[in-house]
């Protein structure tokens, strides 16, 4: 029995929200983002000015988005009251579970957690934007058993960020593709993470938990968590034949090949995808070592041909993240810190003008 004429299995293609904060434009191959396409922004804009797109509603002059960053780096170092829970992150917990338990702590620190007025929350998501880096970074350390990394504010976001993951200083290339990673997982329109974080939100909850449930939807392999296993099926193997023979076995058992397909772009490639590709390339370039190129471009070609799907963001983030020396483990708790910007634009608009989310079933249990 159907409350409504109108059930449609994962709510595919289902309008959920008016949002002025982006669009995917599948047709004319655009990621709008408040009016600006990111695939554009990718090319010359960094993540400091889709952040402050994303959070103001415009690219900001140079001089305004130096001044955030130097804002947002206030926050690099975490206050000396939330350290202890890192040693209580039991070892070989995932960073995202650890990012998740951090974050909902935060909670409990904020003297304002039930104002949910524009200007808290803005507050708010820039200083857990700036405090970030380090929660990604030690949730991975600490539940590896590793020693506590520490920020260098003399860094820009993305070079303080990768360096606080590699423990050194990253050349130039290195820090513009990280950067350009971070701009492109910055906001997708309404994934299942956003959408997660819009429905908490939606009963007047506060930010912590509105994102607490983000970093959940994220970490499935069906969203966020394909980058990781984009990275452990290369890593089972060392040639192309071998990554092309791991593939048709995989479709043969019918498996999801991870970082293949998308309920929006479906058929076509993620515009995303095709500047990770390049910058793939260009790390190879730099160390003489195509092989992870030849292997994804492999995959690539069978997937076309035999399934008609195409990669998504994930499926070259991930060789681009390994080329980066960045941790298996780090790669979601990355696309989290990335994504934080435009949750935080979507859980905003949410609280700004709220309807709560509350929708109905088909009943198709016992008669009564
Ligand atoms: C940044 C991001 O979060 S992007 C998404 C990252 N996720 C992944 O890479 C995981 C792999 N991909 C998938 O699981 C899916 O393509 C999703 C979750 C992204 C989209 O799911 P949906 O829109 O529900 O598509 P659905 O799973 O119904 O797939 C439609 C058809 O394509 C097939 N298909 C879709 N993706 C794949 C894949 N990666 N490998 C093999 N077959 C696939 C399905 O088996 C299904 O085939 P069928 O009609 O014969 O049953
Ligand atoms: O849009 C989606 O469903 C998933 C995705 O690519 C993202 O969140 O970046």
């Amino acid at each position: 029995m159907r409350a409504y004429e109108s059930f449609v299995p994962g709510l595919d293609g289902v309008i959920a929200a008016k949002t002025e904060i982006s669009f995917l434009d599948v047709n004319r191959e655009k990621i709008v983002i408040r009016g600006e396409d990111l695939i554009e922004l990718a090319k010359d804009k960094t993540y400091f000015d889709v952040v402050h797109l994303l959070l103001e509603g415009y690219l900001p002059s140079p001089e305004e988005k130096n001044s955030l960053e130097d804002n947002i780096k206030k926050f690099y170092k975490l206050s000396d009251d939330v350290l202890p829970l890192f040693n209580l992150l039991p070892k070989g917990m995932h960073p995202m579970d650890g990012m998740r338990t951090v974050i909902s702590l935060l909670a409990g620190f904020d003297s304002e957690i039930e104002n949910r007025s524009q200007e808290e929350n803005k507050r708010r998501a820039y200083k857990l934007l700036g405090q970030l880096p380090f929660i990604t970074v030690n949730s991975y350390f600490a539940t590896e058993g590793l020693d506590i990394a520490e920020p260098n504010e003399t860094l820009s976001y993305s070079a303080n960020f990768l360096s606080m993951i590699t423990g050194k200083i990253s050349s130039k290339l290195e820090i513009e593709i990280f950067d350009q990673l971070l701009l492109l997982y910055s906001e997708h329109e309404m994934p299942n993470s956003t959408f997660a974080s819009r429905v908490i939100a939606s009963t007047n909850s506060d930010m912590y938990g509105a994102l607490t449930g983000a970093i959940s939807s994220l970490k499935g392999h069906l969203h966020g968590g394909a980058n990781e296993a984009v990275m452990y099926m290369l890593q089972d193997v060392d040639s192309v034949d071998a990554f092309e023979a791991l593939i048709h076995h995989k479709l043969q058992n019918k498996e999801k090949i991870m970082g293949f397909g998308h309920r929006v772009y479906m058929k076509k490639m993620d515009p995303r995808a095709a500047i990770t590709k390049e910058a793939l390339r260009k790390l190879c370039e730099k160390d003489n070592d195509y092989k992870l190129l030849e292997m994804c471009e492999a995959g690539e070609v069978i997937m076309r041909e035999e399934k008609g799907l195409y990669p998504n963001l994930d499926y070259y983030a991930a060789p681009v993240y390994w080329k980066l020396g960045i941790p298996i483990p780090l790669y979601t708790p990355i696309f989290f810190n990335a994504r934080t910007a435009g949750l935080a634009a979507h859980i905003i608009e949410q609280h700004d003008n709220n309807r709560i989310f509350r929708p109905r079933v088909e009943y198709t249990g016992k008669g009564y």
